[in-house]
C-alpha cells in the first residue's frame, strides 16, 4: 500500500466552547483529489484550518496530524507552507488593490525559483491580466489566481476549500477543469460541496457529521449509493435529480440540486 501524504489522527478542535471536532481521523492519499464532505456547519473548514495552523486565536487544538513523517500541529503556518503545504482558503484572500501581477510576486518564496511558466500554462488568462487589480477580477478570475499564487511554489500536498462556491456555473467548470489538471501532480485534500464537481473530481471521500468522520471510501460509491447521501448529506441523489424529497433544508449539500450538475 502506498503511504499517506497526510494522516489526521484523533483531531480535536474547540471554538467559542463548541466542541467542533471530536476525534476526526483520516488519511489522503498521496495521488488525485480525496473530497471532505458533511453537511453545513460541520466542521469542513476547522478541519483545514486545523491542519495548515490557522485555528482561530484562543481555539484548542489537539490529536495528530503528519505529512509524510512531519509532524504539523506545532509547526507555524509559514513553515507549513515552505514545507510544501498549499492553501487555497474559502474566502480567496487575494488583495483587491493589487494587481494580478502583485499578488503573485507576493507569493513567490525566497531562495526558491516561482513557476510562473506552470501557472500561465494553467491559467493563460492571469497572464493577460496581470496589470489588473485583483479586486476588479470576476469571482472566477479571483479563485483562478488564489490558486495560481499557490502554484507558483512546488507543493507536497494542497489544501483547497469550496473553490466553486458562489461562481456561475460555465466557472465552475473551468475551476473543476483546472483543479483535474493541477491533481495529476499534486495530491489535493478538496472541500467542495457541489457533487458534480465532487463526481468529476475525487476518488477518495471523508464525511464529516456530528464532530467525526462518519464514512470513508470510494468517492464514486458514495455518490451512487443514493441513501448513503441522503443520511450524510442531506441529499437525495448524488445525480442532481429530485428523488422525492430529496433536498432536506438545511442541508449542506442539498444546494447541489440540478441547478449545480453544470460542471460535468
Ligand atoms: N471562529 C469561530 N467562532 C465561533 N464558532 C466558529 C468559528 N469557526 C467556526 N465556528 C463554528 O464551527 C462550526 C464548524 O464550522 P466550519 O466552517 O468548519 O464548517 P463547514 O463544514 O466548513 O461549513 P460550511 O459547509 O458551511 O462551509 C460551525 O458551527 C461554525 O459556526
Amino acid at each position: 500500500m502506498t503511504e499517506p501524504v497526510l494522516t489526521v489522527e484523533d483531531l480535536s478542535v474547540r471554538i467559542a466552547g463548541l466542541h467542533i471536532l471530536q476525534g476526526v481521523s483520516f488519511t489522503v492519499a498521496p495521488t488525485g483529489v480525496t473530497v471532505l464532505l458533511g453537511r453545513n456547519g460541520v466542521g469542513k473548514t476547522t478541519t483545514l484550518r486545523a491542519v495548515v495552523g490557522l485555528t482561530p486565536r484562543g481555539g484548542e487544538v489537539h490529536g495528530r496530524v503528519r505529512m509524510g513523517d512531519q509532524s504539523l500541529l506545532e509547526r507555524p503556518t509559514h513553515r507549513l507552507v515552505r514545507g510544501g503545504l498549499g492553501y487555497v482558503p474559502e474566502d480567496r484572500c487575494v488583495f483587491a488593490g493589487l494587481t494580478v501581477a502583485e499578488n503573485l510576486r507576493l507569493a513567490e518564496r525566497r531562495g526558491t525559483t516561482a513557476a510562473y511558466d506552470r501557472v500561465f500554462a494553467l491559467f493563460p488568462e492571469l497572464d493577460r491580466r496581470s496589470r489588473q487589480r485583483a479586486g476588479s477580477l470576476s469571482g472566477g478570475q479571483q479563485q483562478m489566481l488564489a490558486i495560481g499564487r499557490v502554484l507558483l511554489n512546488d507543493n507536497r500536498l494542497l489544501l483547497v476549500d469550496e473553490p466553486t462556491k458562489g461562481l456561475a456555473p460555465k466557472v465552475v467548470t473551468e475551476v473543476a477543469e483546472v483543479l483535474k489538471r493541477v491533481a495529476e501532480s499534486v495530491p489535493v485534500l478538496l472541500v467542495e460541496q457541489n457533487l458534480a464537481v465532487v463526481r468529476r473530481l475525487a476518488r477518495d471521500a471523508v464525511v464529516l457529521a456530528a464532530g467525526r468522520v462518519a464514512w470513508t471510501g470510494d468517492a464514486q460509491e458514495l455518490l451512487s449509493a443514493t441513501a448513503l447521501t441522503r443520511s450524510l448529506l442531506g441529499v437525495g441523489s448524488a445525480e442532481g435529480h429530485h428523488h422525492g424529497s430529496g433536498t432536506e433544508p438545511g442541508a449542506s449539500a442539498s444546494t447541489a440540486g440540478p441547478a449545480r450538475e453544470d460542471a460535468r
